[in-house]
């Protein structure tokens, strides 16, 4: 399974179940809690971090070991147990259209959580195909360093500008252009790119008309 291939999956209203409530459990739900999506947690026991999510309603637990029935009409599932039996069992009762991640075993997974960072609607994923999660991390945190905070302002700004360019540049070529030189060097201060905005705007309108 190395030649991955990389999508972002919209979970609204998706029926995700989570088989364990332990360390690694609790990592894969902070990933999930934005999603949206309707989470179940099956596990006896659950660490205290995951308590206020089942508390405030975010997240169903069902306090009991796990069987096959469980996850029935699940979308996603995610094996985070320390009970290789409950492994073997996912491994022969999942159906193969259902995504399914097991913690501790890459080979039997059709999903592989990455290390994303998150700049608003900007998100990147690193992977190393289970090769290094800690490889990931690192160029994660290399990212984080690179794409700044700043980036989610920046992001929403063109968004904004595209929407407008789609809506009064009729001219696929102007357009293309014009949504490029936005990019190539980005700028955080709201004023500044407003104006560099309003530059590029007008070049490209007076030169190809
Ligand atoms: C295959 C995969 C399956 C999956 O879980 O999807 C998997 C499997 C395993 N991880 C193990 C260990 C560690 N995992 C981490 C961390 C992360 N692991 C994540 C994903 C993945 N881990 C998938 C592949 C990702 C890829 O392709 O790169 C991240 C990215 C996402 C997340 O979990 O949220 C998250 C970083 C989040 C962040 O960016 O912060 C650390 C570091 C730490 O905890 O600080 C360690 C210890 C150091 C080390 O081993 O490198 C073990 C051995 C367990 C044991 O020894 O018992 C297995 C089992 C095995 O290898 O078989
Ligand atoms: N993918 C990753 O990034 C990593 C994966 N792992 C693997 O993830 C797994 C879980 O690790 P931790 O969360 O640290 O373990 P943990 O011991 O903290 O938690 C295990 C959880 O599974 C539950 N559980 C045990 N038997 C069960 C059953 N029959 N049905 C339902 N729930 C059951 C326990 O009650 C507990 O809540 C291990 O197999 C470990 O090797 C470990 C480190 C990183």
């Amino acid at each position: 399974m190395e030649n991955l291939y990389p999508v972002f999956i919209n979970l609204k209203y998706k029926k995700v179940c989570i088989i364990g409530g332990g360390r690694i459990a609790a990592r894969k739900l902070e990933g999930l809690l934005q999603s949206e999506a309707v989470i179940t947690i099956i596990s006896p026991t659950l660490m205290e971090s995951i308590f206020p999510y089942v508390n405030s309603g975010l997240v169903h637990w069902i306090q009991k070991s796990f069987e096959l029935s469980d996850i029935e009409d699940a979308f996603y599932i995610i094996s985070a147990t320390n009970d290789p039996h409950v492994s073997s069992e996912l491994r022969k009762g999942v159906s193969p259209s259902q995504l399914i991640n097991f913690a501790d075993d890459y080979s039997s997974s059709n999903v592989i959580v990455p290390s994303v960072v998150r700049r608003g609607r900007l998100a990147i994923a690193v992977t190393t195909s289970g090769a290094s999660p800690s490889l990931s991390k690192k160029i994660k945190k290399d990212l984080e360093a690179i794409y700044s905070k700043d980036y989610e302002d920046y992001v929403e700004f063109l968004m904004e500008k595209r929407s407008y360019i789609q809506e009064s540049v009729n001219d696929t070529d102007k357009r293309r252009k014009l949504l490029s030189l936005l990019v190539e060097d980005p700028i955080f201060r709201t004023e500044e790119r407003e104006k560099r905005f309003q530059k590029i705007y007008k070049k490209i309108n007076n030169n190809c008309e």
